[in-house]
């Protein structure tokens, strides 16, 4: 299955990539330039995760990489609050093409082990999750630095290849 990730810079994309992957965290992430391919396998189910860059100048890319796959994972810095209205408008800008209708969304608020985090009811409000109706969606509070909830969102991302392959 394809999947791709997308979301505000910062966010923790490549670094969930990285999580899912190897099991392990690393602080030292650099931000992505364009994009990155990176296939995972997960028991049998192979997962090809396109990671592409959340700086402004990228963003008007990410419909293209959404078009093909099986699922879009959106990751949201929950420790940010400050990015959520920025983070809200871009998510629903891209879910308004026509070309990614019906694609299943799991939404990520990510950095949970920091202090400030938004309460998970706070971030489906401010996201605006519940005006999504044209598609299946999900949303799990996580960190990738203590690996809380990661295997919620493997196990999620496996379910999704099952159905949609
Ligand atoms: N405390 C904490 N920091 C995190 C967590 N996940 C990622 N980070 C940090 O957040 C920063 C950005 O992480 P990246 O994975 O590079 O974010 P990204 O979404 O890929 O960013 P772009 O590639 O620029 O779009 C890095 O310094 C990470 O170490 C987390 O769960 N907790
Ligand atoms: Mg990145």
């Amino acid at each position: 299955m394809e999947l791709s990730l997308i979301g505000l810079q910062g966010s923790g994309k490549s670094s969930l990539v990285n999580v899912v992957d190897t099991g392990a965290y690393s602080e030292d992430m650099t931000t992505t330039v364009g994009f990155n391919m990176r296939k995972v396998t997960k028991g049998n189910v192979t997962i090809k995760f396109w990671d592409l860059g959340g700086q402004a100048r990228f963003r008007s890319m990410w419909e293209r990489y959404c078009r093909v796959v099986s699922a879009i994972v959106y990751a949201v810095d929950a420790a940010d609050p400050d990015n959520l209205s920025i983070s809200k408008s871009e998510l629903h800008d891209l879910l308004s093409k026509s070309s990614l209708s019906g694609i299943p969304l799991l939404v990520l608020g990510n950095k949970i082990d920091k202090r400030g985090v938004v309460s998970e009811q706070a971030l489906i409000d401010q996201m605006g999750l519940k005006s999504i109706i044209d598609r299946e969606v999900c949303c799990f509070m996580i960190s990738c630095k203590n690996l809380t909830n990661i295997d919620s969102v493997i196990d999620w991302l496996v379910k999704h290849s099952k159905s949609n392959s």
